[in-house]
């Protein structure tokens, strides 16, 4: 395949009109890359790249891409593992990387003009961080969260966003484990006694965990793996979720929160971030909960009402808690914690680490960098949590074939317009799907001449409804 600087811009973004510039690179609408990977070609220049494609099939593919992946700007934020950032700078991307969350203000500048943001729990991409990336076509969320999003807004600005639903979910369940472990032995007031020279040698209120019950609150990916680690050390599990879901083992459902609450002599929160999971734990619920038993959050810290939790604690009626998670987390490491729960009895505080093993940060970085650089480059948009979900078998290795991406607003009559703009063409495969208010087209189409395809892409990025469009290859 042989393209030449004079064709047509074959990998676009275009946004709404009120902020459209010319259309350039696959994912934003800014200028040729200057950074230290970058070629220093112009964006619009159409460049062929031989290479082993793994995307699309096993036999060998020459995959073309008409776009210069030196012009692609990525930037990771809070230390995200060295898997992600070696597999994006294979591609050719610009990387940057921080170790920290950055300021709101930091923020915005650094967002406006890179193509891809790669984050973890702590970076919150609001509306008004949003509204500020002018380029951003997709988001990295290098955990299983995706609460610090506003996906729907993404979603509305053509933004894709991916996570990594499970990677981290053992290293969760196996912290609580052994938070479990620590709780009933008090394990977490002896250490500090021992450390400030007191030998208190106690039994009273000391409990082995075998036929204990644990109560899990979310029997999702992590709930359920820990479900079958404590069963394996002779704990009896409950579970209460908002769906009815299969118990492994010999676990059992309950039919109210209250219910599990009651019952349960270590109650263990695995819900994620929501408007109904927000203060799901406060006094009443607290106080439902037997004398002397546990709760261990490990899920987000807006689950627990931390004033109640801290009065649960200091009169006693809680034996103990394990918290991992808070409504306020510092951005950096560093002298910066405060919480009404420290000083609290048999509590351990731990500084959300329930994720951040070498295991599970290097999964992370490999699974949603590969997605990262499926979208960019192919359109996929497999696992998105925001998006549609579509894909195309596989990649037409010919020349003269392109492949359309096409997000737009998901109202009546669209197709009728993208079918008679391809009315004339051999559209090879097709697929479109909608999420809420918007829909995700992918066609391929082949024995299209220069010409043709700048007359395809802009008459559908003219379309009302468009949002984004990208042709690739
Ligand atoms: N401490 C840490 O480092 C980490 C924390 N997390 C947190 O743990 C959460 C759970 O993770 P996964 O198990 O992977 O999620 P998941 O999505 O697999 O499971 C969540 C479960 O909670 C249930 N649920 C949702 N709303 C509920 C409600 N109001 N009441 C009862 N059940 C409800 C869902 O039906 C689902 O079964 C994540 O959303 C994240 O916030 C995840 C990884 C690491
Ligand atoms: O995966 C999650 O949702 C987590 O809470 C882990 O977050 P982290 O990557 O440690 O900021």
């Amino acid at each position: 395949m042989s393209f030449t600087a004079s064709s047509p811009p074959s990998a676009s973004r275009v946004m709404p009109t009120s902020i459209m510039n010319p259309p350039s690179t696959p994912l934003g609408n800014g200028g040729a890359g200057s950074g230290p990977n970058s070629t220093g070609a112009d964006a619009t220049e159409i460049r062929g790249r031989e290479r082993q494609g793994s995307f699309g099939g096993s036999t060998k593919a020459k995959i073309l891409k008409p776009f210069n992946t030196a012009n692609i700007k990525i930037l990771l934020l809070e230390n995200v593992n060295e898997t992600a950032v070696s597999t994006l700078r294979a591609e050719g991307y610009q990387v940057e990387t921080h170790a920290k969350a950055l300021s709101e203000d930091v923020l915005i500048e650094k967002i406006r003009d890179v193509h891809c943001i790669g984050i973890r729990s702590k970076t919150k991409l609001t509306k008004k961080i949003l509204d500020a990336a002018e380029k951003l076509g997709v988001i990295g969320c290098f955990c299983i969260g995706t609460n610090q999003v506003d996906l729907e807004h993404a979603a509305q600005k053509g933004i894709a966003v991916f996570n990594s639903p499970f990677s981290n979910s053992r290293s969760v369940a196996e912290l609580v484990i052994a938070e479990i472990v620590l709780l009933s032995r008090q394990l977490g007031d002896r250490n500090i006694e021992m450390h400030q020279g007191i030998w208190s040698k106690v039994s009273a209120n000391c409990y082995e965990i075998r036929g204990k019950t644990l109560g899990i609150v979310g029997y999702g990916h992590i709930g359920s793996q820990l479900s079958v680690l404590a069963e394996s050390m002779g704990m009896r599990v409950l579970f209460h979720d908002v769906v009815p879901l299969m118990p492994l083992g010999t676990s059992k459902q309950v039919g109210s929160l209250d219910e599990l609450l009651a019952t349960s002599d270590f109650i263990t929160l695995h819900v994620p971030e929501t408007p109904e999971t927000k203060n799901m734990i406060g006094e009443h619920e607290l106080k439902t909960m037997k004398q002397g038993s546990f709760l261990i959050n490990a899920s987000r810290g807006t689950v627990v009402q931390i004033s109640a939790l801290a009065n649960a604690l200091r009169s006693g009626h809680l034996g103990g808690a394990a918290v991992d998670v808070f409504p306020k987390e510092p951005a950096a490491n560093g002298k910066f914690f405060e919480s009404e729960l420290v000083g609290c009895p048999n509590t351990l505080l731990t500084p959300h680490i329930g994720g951040s093993t070498e295991e599970a940060q290097s999964m992370i970085g490999v699974e949603v960098s590969q997605a990262l650089v499926k979208f960019i480059n192919y359109g996929t948009s497999i696992g998105a949590v925001n998006f549609p979900e579509v894909d195309l078998r596989a990649i037409k290795d010919e020349e003269n074939s392109i492949r359309l991406c096409y997000t737009h607003s998901n109202v009546p009559g669209v197709l009728r317009q993208i079918t008679n703009i391809l009315a004339d063409h051999n559209v090879d495969k097709q697929f479109s799907d909608s999420k809420g208010k918007i829909a995700y087209l992918m066609a391929d189409i082949s024995d299209v001449t220069p010409e043709q395809i700048q007359d395809i892409y802009r008459r559908v990025s003219e379309t009302p409804t468009n949002i984004v469009t990208r042709i690739l290859y």
